[in-house]
């Protein structure tokens, strides 16, 4: 036993509630999906860090299908950007059906890449190179989101391929809109073979989590996709990826998520971890009964739909330090000018937008009397650039008003000190302790007094 086995339980609960419901069966439509095992029941979660924790058939193989989705999107945009790909495929939701005929009235663009319309458009964007056919291309960037090397379900391909009258249909009707880049016969016959790609609920959570994770396997440490893909790609999945039930689920699940009719499942909550299921019964939706019973119930019992943000006064990233947190001074007036004008702020953590404004708020609260204050990033783990720029010009603007700040920055988290003084137009003082910073103001304090 460890104290991670901790996660483990929580799947292998979630696992134990659900795995009795009876509700649903596995597709038939393909043929060769009707033979899956009803009972099979899997769950899975990659976490940011790469650690992988999973519960039941977690390692069984099954099918993509419309897992696969997301992740040729996340192609089509990597290697033709979000503009060309929006002239082949829009980014509605369609509120219908996953085989239904989505196509815009005006445009005749299939309406979004997660339903059949829209992901045969976006298979057959994918170009061949000179030394690697598309599909290849597919079958790699998928291993890569995977973190391993994927193969075809050869008898699936086969099985979709002598039935699957309907998405071919679609793709003539596309081609008919003149919205279908190559011959839809190929098209459908790469989307198939796409569709048939074998995986496990262990590579669906490391491909969610690859999402979660700006684009980059945590597990590998690859990077898959640019954030920015990932970003979309994930947008996309919240409001289309669970074809007419996206609303509900994103009502009540709140994750972006995507469901296949093999059975498979995943939903990924941004920069925090993915997750999938496998249990092929379905729902008339074509998502997996027990997939979503779980998930939703994860959601809840872990707080994590994203529009759920409650506020972590735990984490505070800045607190404005009061004259009893000050080093003790030497003699009583000098002690007397640390505390009265010696403002500390105190920030930790890893500091984006959010927490930018609170320092800068925090500035300007400290600082008794307008004097002297002193920012402490020493417990800071990160600056993203957004936050760089806001602290540089933030700090400025607080010497312009004739305030006079240091900072505490061992590790050069603002950057060199000449791109401080350009951001801030003035010297900003840089100190590696605490200590010295305080000390420092107090004896500029005291010159000019
Ligand atoms: N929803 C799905 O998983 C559908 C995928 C399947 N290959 C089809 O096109 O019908």
């Amino acid at each position: 036993m460890s104290a991670a086995d901790a996660v483990t339980d929580s799947l292998e609960n979630l696992r134990a509630r659900f795995i009795g419901v009876r509700d649903g069966k596995p597709a038939d439509y393909i043929p060769q999906l009707a033979l899956a095992d009803p009972d099979a029941f899997g769950l899975a979660l990659v976490s940011m860090d790469g650690h992988r924790y999973s519960a039941g058939e977690a390692d069984i193989p099954f099918t993509l299908q419309s897992v696969s989705k997301p992740f040729i999107y996340a192609l089509a945009l990597s290697l033709l950007g979000l503009d060309e790909v929006s002239r082949w495929v829009g980014a509605e939701p369609s509120g219908e059906a996953f085989n239904a005929i989505s196509l815009e009235p005006d445009t005749g663009r299939p309406a979004n890449a997660m339903v059949n319309a829209g992901a045969i458009v976006t298979t057959a964007l994918i170009p061949d190179t000179p030394d690697e056919p598309a599909f290849d291309r597919i079958l790699r960037c998928l291993g890569r989101f995977a973190g391993r090397e994927l193969d075809v379900d050869e008898e699936v391909f086969s099985s979709e391929s002598v039935t699957g009258d309907r998405n071919r249909a679609l793709a003539y009707l596309i081609r008919s809109t003149g919205t279908m880049p190559v011959d839809p016969v190929l098209a459908v016959d790469r989307y198939f073979r796409q569709c048939a790609i074998r995986v496990t609920a262990v590579d669906l959570a490391t491909m969610a989590a690859t999402l979660a994770y700006g684009g980059v396997n945590p597990v590998t440490g690859e990077e898959v996709v640019s954030a920015e893909v990932a970003a979309r790609v994930l947008a996309v999945m919240a409001t289309c990826g669970m074809y007419d039930g996206s609303g509900d689920w994103l009502l009540r699940v709140g994750l972006p998520a995507k469901s296949g009719v093999s059975g498979g499942l995943i939903a990924v909550g941004p920069a925090r971890f993915g997750v999938a299921t496998y249990s092929p019964p379905l729902d008339a939706t074509g998502g997996s009964v027990r997939g979503h019973a779980a998930l939703e119930t994860m959601s809840q019992r872990y707080g994590l739909h994203l529009m759920l943000n409650p506020a972590l006064p735990g984490s505070t990233v800045t607190l404005v330090t009061t004259a009893d947190d000050l080093p003790s001074a030497p003699s009583a007036e000098h002690e007397r000018v640390l505390h009265e004008q010696v403002g500390v702020v105190v920030a930790q953590g890893s500091i984006d937008f959010t927490a930018a404004e609170r320092v800068l708020y925090a500035l300007d609260e400290s600082g008794p009397n307008g004097g002297s204050v002193v920012l402490d990033l020493h417990d800071v783990t990160a600056v993203d650039s957004v936050a760089l720029a806001m602290l540089h010009t933030g700090l400025a603007r607080l010497l312009s008003d004739g305030r006079r700040a240091a900072v505490v920055d061992p590790r050069d988290l603002l950057g060199p000190p000449d791109v401080v003084r350009e951001g801030t137009g003035q010297d900003l003082p840089r100190y590696a302790t605490r200590e010295d910073a305080v000390e420092g103001c107090a004896q500029a304090l005291a010159g000019e007094g």
